[in-house]
């Protein structure tokens, strides 16, 4: 493996010094690049896309080819894990994510067991395997996975929800069941992402995307609680280097306190929440990883550098942030909107490093 030429992105989720704020942006390889949608047209659709190495690892890159990213993120889909529990995932136009076979009956969920990850998933390891050797060190390679909570709402639902009627049915009534449940993809997830670092991922990020939908109580018991238990349960050091650990709750800044104590390197922030007043809260505790609205990208180039300013400005001169989205990039962007923000990210904090 060739040595790392940009760890900005590994240093600032370690809170050590870097020259400028690194960036990423969640859902980077997607349907707002015009060349991911010629790919994903030529693999026949998303799911053959996520499961042909070689055309991950081409999507994977096309980001990066536009835009100087500090990272990259393996092309994948959270819902790859319960697709290898059997569910049988598959994607109806315009409907996102559903699964053939929801767990709903007391039986399926006692018959529910974690897959072999080299097994089961192993196209993911096929891909972060290549996506390694295309890179050749130029930025760090980012491993992820669905929260168990968040694989159990879409396991659970069958698909994506607006009310989580099912899930919730279960957590009041049985939540002996919902704990099954999450126990298992405790396990799924654990091994799953620790498959990912072997095959050469320098990061890993747990999302989230649901847990904000919990209340106080239930967020802790249904998911912070098993996040915890993964992070402690991950391979901390590779090929000489710490592997940092990323958790990001959508809707979760009210329990910023907490998800700062559960043993990850740093915090995602969705945008409802200052991050400067995010970062007086934690501390020198973890890192921070967020926070601009996505549909801030829809603005004018002047919009957007102010808007970026304002977050880079607001988290000021201390080490530990990595800017990102407060969630997945729009289809809608424009491409060229993504480039000022780049800029502006990079250069806005270059300046403040310099004491501008
Ligand atoms: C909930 C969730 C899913 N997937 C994911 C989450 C967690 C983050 C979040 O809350 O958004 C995570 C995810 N999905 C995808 C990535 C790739 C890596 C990246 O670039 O960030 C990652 C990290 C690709 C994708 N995953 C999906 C696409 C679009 C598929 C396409 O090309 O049609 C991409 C690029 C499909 C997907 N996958 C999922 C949904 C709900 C959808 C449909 C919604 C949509 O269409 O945007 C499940």
């Amino acid at each position: 493996m060739s040595a790392l030429k940009n760890d900005t992105f590994l240093r600032a989720l370690l809170r050590q010094p870097t020259e400028y704020t690194p960036l990423w942006l969640m859902r980077q390889a997607g349907r707002y690049l015009p060349e991911y949608n010629a790919t994903r047209a030529r693999a026949g659709d998303f799911l053959t896309l996520c499961k042909t190495p070689d055309l991950a690892t081409e999507v994977t890159l096309q980001p990066l080819a536009r835009y100087p990213l500090d990272a990259a993120i393996l092309f994948s889909d959270i819902l790859t894990v319960p697709d290898a529990m059997g569910l049988g995932l598959y994607f109806s136009q315009g409907e996102g994510p559903r699964f053939e076979r929801p767990l709903r009956d007391e039986w399926e969920i006692r018959d529910l067991s974690a897959p072999d990850p080299t097994d089961h998933l192993g196209y993911v390891m096929d891909a972060v395997r290549s996506i390694r050797r295309a890179l050749d060190g130029a930025v760090p390679l980012i491993g992820f996975s669905g929260s168990p909570y968040t694989l159990a709402c879409y396991m659970i639902e069958g698909g994506s929800s607006d009310d989580y009627r099912h899930i919730k049915t279960m957590l009041y009534r049985r939540p002996d069941l919902l704990h099954r449940v999450l126990e298992v993809n405790t396990r799924a997830v654990t091994d799953y992402l620790n498959a990912q670092i072997e095959a050469g991922a320098q990061a890993v990020m747990i999302f989230d995307s649901w847990g904000g939908s919990l209340t106080p109580h239930g967020y802790r018991e249904f998911s912070l609680d098993y996040m915890e238990r993964i992070v402690s349960g991950l391979i901390k050091e590779r090929e000489g280097r710490r592997i940092p650990s990323i958790i990001f709750t959508k809707g979760g800044g009210n329990w910023l306190e907490a998800m700062a104590g559960a043993g990850a390197d740093a915090v995602g922030l969705d945008w409802t929440l200052d991050i400067g007043e995010a970062r007086r809260r934690v501390g020198d505790r973890v890192a921070l990883q967020g926070n601009l609205d996505p549909c801030a990208l829809h603005g004018t180039p002047e919009s957007i550098r102010a808007e970026a300013e304002r977050i880079v400005d607001a988290y000021g001169n201390h080490p530990g942030h990595v800017f990102n989205l407060g969630h997945g990039i729009s289809q809608f962007t424009d491409p060229a909107n993504v480039a000022v923000l780049v800029d502006a990210v990079h250069s806005r904090s270059r300046a403040i490093r310099a004491g501008a």
